[in-house]
């Protein structure tokens, strides 16, 4: 399988060994398939196998020229999962079903493809025979670095940066990321947002002199972030493992459609929900669900992308973003692989902070796309009815996304039943989660909290939280955005 840039017109093709190292393409672009894989499979077989077994087909059909994907789907999902589904499927709860995919080391989801990335990464410089040291540049809203960290901690010829937001994430996420030690690891804060981090590691990336400077070193950038193709291709095969659940327990016969719900910032998780359409999976909508930074919704709603708005600091932090990345892939679907197109709306987006798709992409993002908001209160509203309807915790990302698959379902009756994904465990917020449950104005922070909100739980700590008890935070290193560059040159 070949990849190329999305934003390079003469359509030259990488490998996939070279896309995965790499991460983002020297032209800022993102890597997307070629010609993208139509795979000749039978649904029904498929979505039996356990979850390694899907998730080794869903690597063979982007990564074929890797050997080896066996070993690394059954390392990436082994023992460090605190269930052996890996992606467990609730029965229905308040009329919904809930994908639970927060079983990881570091409690959310991003540990479903950051538990396998680095298998993939490891096989792709075995095999390309690459003797740098890989670099790998992370910007995180809370989430992704923790998993990144835990992901490639000690993995010999990797050093991991994670720059965070200070001011935004929560008290539990900061304790996990400055938790995770190894000589390789390298924390730091900044006094800015997502996006300002997320642009200035996009722009590292593709400096000409520092790329020189580190190949002088024997030394390349990647990303642990969903711009990386190896780390948006593993989110694929939790969407088939979540259909044969739903299969499985009798909701749905095989071939019949359903809908997912997607809490989602950088469009990466809802993105691999569009690749499982495209290779197949029977889905009849994806549900865009935001927070109060609702550049999405309004972008799915309008037709106009417009991240010219205040940047809102929310209860559900790892969707504090305004410009998310991984739309730029279904761009180029939707415009039909013109990379010309792609290039002109992404420097509209950087220089007048806004773009316009035509009416007929508009109407096509609309066939399979719906799109909502939660604000804040909602989302306390809505961990409140799911828990008092079925004693069920969520967290505030899952709660954006059951609200707005509310929203949805009364609007339109749509009546497909419906996957939320449930993107994080609620125990990385038990601040949010206890205010909302129990009327708590002041409650307990950090793992005070989480030892006020086991009380209210029927299920005991799964290891994961439990760990959070015994991590060691390093000291916390905080720089203002403009000094990014500097600090990774010194760090590495
Ligand atoms: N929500 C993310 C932000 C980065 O998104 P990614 O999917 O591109 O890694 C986080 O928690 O860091």
């Amino acid at each position: 399988m070949k990849f190329r840039s999305t934003r390079d017109v003469t359509a030259q093709a990488t490998d996939a060994l070279a896309a995965i190292i790499q991460g983002l393409a020297v032209d800022g672009g993102l890597f997307v398939p070629v010609a993208f894989p139509h795979p000749n499979y039978d649904l029904a077989t498929l979505i039996q196998q356990p979850y390694q077994l899907i998730a080794q087909q869903v690597f063979g059909w982007f990564f074929n020229e890797l050997s080896g994907l066996e070993v690394a789907a059954t390392k990436a999902y082994g023992s460090q999962w605190d269930t052996p589904s890996i992606t467990p499927l609730t029965k229905q709860i308040a009329g919904n079903y809930y994908l639970e995919l927060f079983h990881g080391p570091t409690l959310a989801f991003k540990d479903v493809a950051l538990q396998a990335l680095p298998q993939l990464m490891r096989l792709a410089k075995e095999q390309g025979r690459n003797p740098n040291e890989t670099i790998i540049l992370t910007a995180t809203s809370g989430d992704t670095g923790t998993a990144a960290l835990r992901g490639f901690k000690n993995i010999l010829g990797t050093q991991v940066v994670v720059f965070y937001p200070q001011d935004g994430i929560s008290p539990i996420q900061k304790l996990q990321m400055l938790g995770q030690t190894g000589a390789n690891l390298h924390v730091v804060g900044i006094t800015g947002n997502f996006d300002q981090a997320q642009t200035r590691v996009k722009q590292i990336f593709n400096n000409p002199q520092i790329r020189q400077q580190l190949a002088q070193q024997k030394q390349q950038f990647s990303s642990a972030n969903s711009m990386n193709i190896g780390r948006l291709i593993p989110q694929i095969t939790y969407y088939f493992s979540a259909y044969g659940q739903l299969v499985r327990q009798g909701v749905i016969k095989v071939g019949e459609k359903i809908n997912f719900s997607v809490p989602t910032g950088n469009f990466g998780d809802i993105l691999a929900g569009y690749y499982a359409k495209k290779l197949g999976l029977p889905i009849h909508k994806l549900i865009c669900a935001s927070n109060v930074n609702h550049v999405l919704t309004d972008f799915f709603q309008t037709g106009t992308y417009d991240r010219q708005r205040k940047f809102q600091v929310t209860n559900a932090p790892s969707m504090d973003i305004l410009v998310s990345s991984n739309l730029e892939r279904l761009l180029f679907d939707a415009y039909r692989q013109d990379a010309e197109v792609i290039n002109k709306l992404m420097q509209q987006l950087q220089s007048q902070g806004t773009y316009q798709v035509t009416p007929q992409v508009h109407k096509w993002l609309q066939a399979t796309f719906a799109a909502g908001y939660a604000t804040p209160n909602q989302v306390q509203a809505e961990i409140r009815r799911v828990y008092e309807q079925a004693n069920y915790l969520i967290d505030p990302h899952t709660a954006v996304g059951s609200f707005v698959t509310q929203q949805y379902q009364a609007q339109t009756n749509d009546q497909h039943p419906c996957v939320i994904l449930a993107t994080a465990s609620p125990y990385k917020f038990p601040e949010t989660v206890l205010t909302a449950i129990n009327s708590q104005t002041n409650p307990p922070s950090g793992l005070a909290a989480i030892e006020t909100l086991a009380k209210f739980d029927t299920k005991p700590l799964t290891t994961g939280v439990k760990e959070l008890f015994v991590d060691q935070p390093q000291s916390q290193l905080t720089i203002a955005p403009p000094e990014m560059t500097t600090t990774v040159l010194d760090l590495i």
